[in-house]
């Protein structure tokens, strides 16, 4: 799903980020942690498209990345990641129902209600599609943006910080909800944190093996 080989990002006139060779196979929960400034968030950045690596191979769901023109960048993206960043950008002048609809203009494909109730249902927002952003928890607001990271039915969900700023038990079920959403569309899940309770929050697999694979970026 993910392949990297001597992948580097340089940010005009700053830092120069050097990254670990990956191999990610499909379905694969990844823990992308490492301390604050050593580039996780440009990591996911360059696995969604967002920027093209400097040097190196990034391979992701069977494209190359780097080589695609922004138009096909963007339409790669909103085919193939889904993406619930820190800030979860919903548009406050949008109801939640409106706020997915949006996703799926944006992506090109036509407005489908049947499937915009369906991912609300999935997580167990349905009940809130006509209230405003400003009407909803915290909690709330993370299911709307997650609902609508994976509207798309992505073979790839990129969470950021997921569990920033949450108590013990809303981060629980905040990584509860990815894991089970990853899981039931059969997406990979990379999950980018530096809290130290998310990798205690993802269960071991019936064969006792870890229920992710790390990737620690050290910084530079
Ligand atoms: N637009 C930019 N221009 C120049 N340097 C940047 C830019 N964005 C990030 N950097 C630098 O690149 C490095 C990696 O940043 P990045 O945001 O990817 O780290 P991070 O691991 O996500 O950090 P955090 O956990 O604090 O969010 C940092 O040294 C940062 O200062």
């Amino acid at each position: 799903m993910i392949r990297s080989q001597a992948l580097r990002f340089v940010y005009p006139g700053g830092a120069t980020l050097v990254f670990p060779d990956v191999m990610v196979a499909p379905g694969t929960v990844l823990l992308l942690s490492g301390p604050s400034g050593c580039g996780k968030s440009t990591w996911l950045a360059l696995v969604a498209a967002l920027v093209a690596p400097t040097d190196g191979q990034l391979e992701v769901a069977g494209q190359l990345l780097g080589v695609l023109k922004p138009a096909a960048a963007d339409a790669w993206r909103a085919r193939t990641i889904g993406f619930l960043p820190q800030k979860l950008h919903l548009s406050a002048a949008l109801t939640v129902y409106q706020n997915l609809a949006m996703a799926q203009w944006a992506a090109g494909v036509p407005e489908n209600a049947a499937r915009i109730e369906q991912a609300l249902a999935s997580l167990g927002v349905a009940e809130l599609a006509a209230r405003l952003p400003a009407q909803l928890s915290g909690g709330q607001a993370q299911r709307v943006a997650l609902a609508r990271a994976v509207l798309l039915q992505p073979a790839l969900i990129l969470a950021d910080e997921p569990t920033a700023s949450l108590d013990d038990v809303a981060a629980a079920d905040a990584v509860a909800l990815l894991l089970a959403t990853a899981q039931t569309q059969g997406a990979t899940l990379v999950i980018a944190t530096h809290d130290a309770r998310v990798a205690r929050l993802i269960p071991p697999k019936p064969d006792g093996q870890n229920g992710f694979e790390p990737l620690f970026l050290k910084g530079q």
